[in-house]
């Protein structure tokens, strides 16, 4: 790309000379839509999801699911978000060929293919250039564990790749190396009581990423009538069985609402996100411990709003595992005072982009001064100035940037747009909430 390209197509942050105060609805979670999406596909009878997300990542899950032979209707709420009706998927009908888009979502292309390994037909499955390099050999070998027929097209281990799936699995015991996303675990989990055995799912020796969203996968099956026992603290056994169909009311993405209350954080501004649930499996919900602990006032109404009220100087944080949300997180450890250890997130190099590599060379391009870690990244206060940002087609690059141009003049961000993968209204939200300061009266 020329230099006149990126002038064109970058997006000035705005920069407020007030602290925001504002409300902002947070569009339904991507984690939470797209399980249940795949779940009523399998599920028996129809299902009914509202609130449902409505993004580039959940259009590929129900292009995906729509391809293997599953209804899904969608329609406009009464509140104006989306509202899905799932028939579920024949696994008899031969589908013959089916080509599988998985642009950049790693929920379809690691969830996707175990699923289409139950129905009948070739599924071939592809994405965005930045989809080939995401690792996906531990669902290839699963599979291939579970005696199902693979053709990989590319590299070994990375997209493109075909998926024979002959109308049913056996099941079984297998061993998943998670240590590179919790997405290969939860691709199991998800089709494994309709396995005519069930399954035993062993987690190899070494670390097991991102866990918590394993228990979101967990929690959601248990929640529709799976049963899951676990053996040891590193295996799940999934007993065969029905899943059940289910009306469900998506809650918002706690982990994009984190972007807004980072708002609060470098604007020393305030910032409330209604239906914040009480209860949750979201790893956004660590967002309160995390802003209380760098110096926010959080207070959640009785109402369902969470309130953060921003502090006048950042404290940083050492903080483990913050999984997806590590990239906000860095913004907002990017303009505290003291410096901030993130850790445990070696697999952020397989996400979007490699996520460390690209954090500590945006932030110190704006004068930052980050130091990658073979496992995250340390983060100590500088000065920072405006300039370019690039993004990598990664939607939470794009959303750190954001962050920093808040509180510091002159950030362009590249590639805005890439906010699409689970934020469409992005632009439009974060203008709103950079207008909304109120001078003190
Ligand atoms: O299962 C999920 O919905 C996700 C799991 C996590 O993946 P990793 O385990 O690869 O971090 C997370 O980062 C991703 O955004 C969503
Ligand atoms: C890692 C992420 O996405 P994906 O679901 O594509 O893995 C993310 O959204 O931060």
């Amino acid at each position: 790309m020329s230099s006149k390209d990126t002038l064109d197509t970058t997006w000035e942050a705005p920069c407020p000379t007030l602290p925001v105060d504002g409300t902002v609805i947070v569009p339904a979670s991507k984690s939470l839509t797209n399980r249940y999406l795949l779940l009523a596909a399998l599920a028996d009878g129809p299902s009914r999801i509202s609130n449902a997300l409505d993004s580039r990542d959940s259009d590929l899950m129900i292009g995906a699911l729509r391809a293997l032979g599953t209804g899904i209707e969608s329609s406009q709420g009464p509140d104006g978000t989306m509202e899905l009706r799932i028939t579920p998927m024949d696994l008899d009908s031969d589908m013959g060929h089916v080509d599988i888009d998985c642009g950049l979502a790693g929920t379809v292309m690691r969830f996707v293919p175990p699923l289409a390994a139950l129905a009948r037909g070739s599924f071939a499955f592809d994405g965005d250039p930045h989809a080939r390099l995401r690792p996906m050999a531990p669902v290839f070998t699963a599979l291939s564990d579970l005696s199902v027929g693979i053709t990989e097209h590319g590299e070994a281990g990375l997209l493109p790749a075909t998926v024979h799936g002959g109308g049913s699995l056996a099941g079984g015991k297998i061993t998943v190396d998670a240590s590179g996303s919790s997405q290969f675990i939860s691709a199991l989990l998800l089709v494994a009581a309709r396995t005519e055995n069930g399954m035993e799912i062993i987690a190899a020796d070494g670390r097991i990423a991102s866990p918590d969203h394993i228990e979101m996968t967990v929690d959601t099956l248990r929640e529709l009538g799976v049963e899951i026992t676990r053996p040891t603290a590193r295996s799940w056994k999934v007993e065969p069985g029905t899943i059940s169909a289910f009306e469900r009311t998506m809650e918002p993405d706690l982990s994009n609402a984190g972007p807004f209350l980072a708002a609060a954080m470098a604007t020393a501004g305030t910032v409330r996100i209604p239906h914040w649930p009480t209860s949750t499996t979201q790893v956004g919900d660590q967002w309160r411990e995390i802003l209380t602990r760098m110096g926010a006032i959080i207070t959640h109404h009785d109402d369902g709003t969470l309130e953060v009220t921003g502090p006048q100087e950042i404290s940083g944080i050492d903080y483990p595992e913050a999984s997806e949300l590590a990239p906000t997180l860095a913004a907002i450890c990017a303009l505290a005072t003291g410096p901030s250890r993130l850790t445990g997130i070696s697999h952020l190099r397989g996400h979007e982009t490699d996520r460390l590599a690209a954090l500590a060379k945006e932030f110190n391009n704006l004068g930052g001064n980050v130091t990658e870690l073979d496992d995250g990244l340390e983060i100590t206060p500088a000065p920072l100035h405006g300039g370019v940002f690039e993004t990598y087609a990664d939607h939470r690059m794009a959303t750190a940037a954001a962050v920093i141009g808040l509180a510091v003049p002159g950030v362009q961000v590249v590639d805005i747009a890439t906010t699409a993968k689970t934020m469409p209204h992005f632009p439009a939200l974060w203008t709103t909430l950079a207008a909304s300061g109120k001078a003190a009266s």
